[in-house]
């Protein structure tokens, strides 16, 4: 690997930075978790030859930033950059369902890297669906063009979730191929691997399709407590062995989606959420990786989001990034936030608001960017190429 220039971009790190230290070697910057965290004595669970033992994805700007230590440049990746924005994932996907080529290693691989060619971006996401390992299970599902997942038979009763599938070990056997021949083309391109969580999949679930308010999954959890409980716990369980499948074959962090968390309060967060979250998480604490905790419409749960054990928190576009890391108590790495409005916005807009998010980015001991929601299908894809190379030399 070259070596990295290792000037902090805003000189937001006052330790001396070093290129040769090994993982873990800074100083902790607090002792509870997250960032500073001893990243070393986390890594003995990882199978030898894991990507994140090798120096160059263990010195990548995204691993370096999520430990929460300065960066040859601050680091950028797309949720969702993989995906119809693109040529030639729309030819990928011709004539081939959505789940099924989450399903065929080869196709999801080959995804999976586009938007790293295309786009130089710092890390790659697995193509998947958060979705998969229900299918996996066995859960009749399907993923509606347009629409997004839908179930069979919604799940609302106690009988309904007593008769929810476990997902056995072996199902995960198409998710590990995909990520050992993504990783396998990599280098020192870090893949991020994710899982939905609990609360999100169960709104999946209980409404049986999208919806607006996740009204159900809300009452479920006032009206019918044990059921809720019982189903959170299955989201979990199904989660976490997702995000362990990944981490396991070479994924080097993972990112938790909980995209519908937003429609929750503090207090129901707190009470009937945050610890099903907390368990997907711990799945993977062992092995060491960073862990991304990321919502929308979540600016009053982000310290609660942290706490389910995360070292970083994915902002979206409703807070700046500054705020967020205020109520964050300016000690945890945050992710986000440009919009994805301004994407199709005058070049000069869209950079004005990227150096602004830049700048407030500085305020947290670590940044890495992201939207602040996935990128739109219809948006042009040089912008975001000429975003990233935008976001590099800014902080070079
Ligand atoms: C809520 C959610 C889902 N899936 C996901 C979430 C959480 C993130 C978020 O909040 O957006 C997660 C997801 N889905 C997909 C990824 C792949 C990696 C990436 O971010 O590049 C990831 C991380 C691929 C996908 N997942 C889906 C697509 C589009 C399918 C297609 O190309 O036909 C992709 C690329 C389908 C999907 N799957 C889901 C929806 C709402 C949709 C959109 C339906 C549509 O508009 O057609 C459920």
């Amino acid at each position: 690997m070259a070596p990295h220039n290792e000037r902090p971009a805003a000189s937001r790190d006052p330790r001396p930075a070093d290129p040769a230290a090994a993982p873990g070697a800074g100083a902790p910057r607090t002792g509870e978790g997250g960032v500073g965290d001893d990243w070393e004595r986390r890594l003995t669970a990882l199978p030898a030859g894991h990507p994140l033992r090798s120096e160059g994805v263990a010195q990548s700007p995204l691993v370096r930033t999520l430990r929460g230590l300065p960066a040859a440049h601050t680091p950028v990746w797309f949720m969702r950059q993989a995906g119809r924005s693109m040529p030639e994932y729309r030819a990928a996907r011709e004539g081939t369902g959505m789940l099924e080529a989450c399903l065929t290693p080869e196709l999801a691989a080959e995804i999976t890297l586009q938007p790293v060619r295309r786009h130089g971006v710092d890390a790659a996401i697995f193509f998947s669906d958060i979705v998969v390992p229900m299918k996996l299970s066995g859960v009749g599902v399907d993923i509606v063009a347009g629409r997004g997942p839908v179930l069979e038979h919604p799940v609302r009763t106690a009988a309904d979730v007593a008769a929810l599938p476990e997902l056995a070990d072996a199902d995960l056997d198409p998710i590990r191929e995909a990520v050992a021949r993504t990783v396998a083309e990599l280098g020192d391109t870090p893949l991020i691997g994710f899982a939905g969580a609990p609360f999100t999949i169960a709104a999946y679930a209980v409404e049986g399709g999208p919806s607006r308010d996740h009204l159900r999954p809300r009452t479920m959890m006032h009206a019918d407590p044990q059921s809720w409980e019982a189903l959170a716990q299955w989201a979990a369980r199904t989660s976490g062995a997702f995000l362990r499948a990944q981490v396991e074959a070479g994924a080097s962090a993972v990112q938790l989606f909980d995209s519908w968390a937003g429609s929750l309060s503090l207090g129901d967060y707190e009470a009937h959420v945050q610890r099903h979250s907390a368990d997907a998480l711990a799945a993977v604490a062992e092995l060491g990786v960073p862990r991304i905790h990321f919502g929308t419409g979540t600016g009053e749960l982000l310290a609660a989001m942290r706490d389910a054990g995360a070292d970083a928190v994915g902002v979206d576009y409703r807070i700046p990034l500054d705020e967020a890391s205020r109520r964050l108590g300016g000690r945890t790495v945050v992710q986000g936030n440009i919009d994805p409005a301004l994407l199709p916005a005058p070049r000069e807009v869209l950079h004005e608001h990227t150096r602004d998010v830049l700048r407030r980015g500085r305020s947290a001991p670590g940044h890495v960017v992201n939207l602040g929601h996935g990128v739109p299908p219809e948006t042009d894809p040089d912008v975001l190429s000429e975003l990233v190379t935008f976001i590099h030399k800014e902080t070079r």
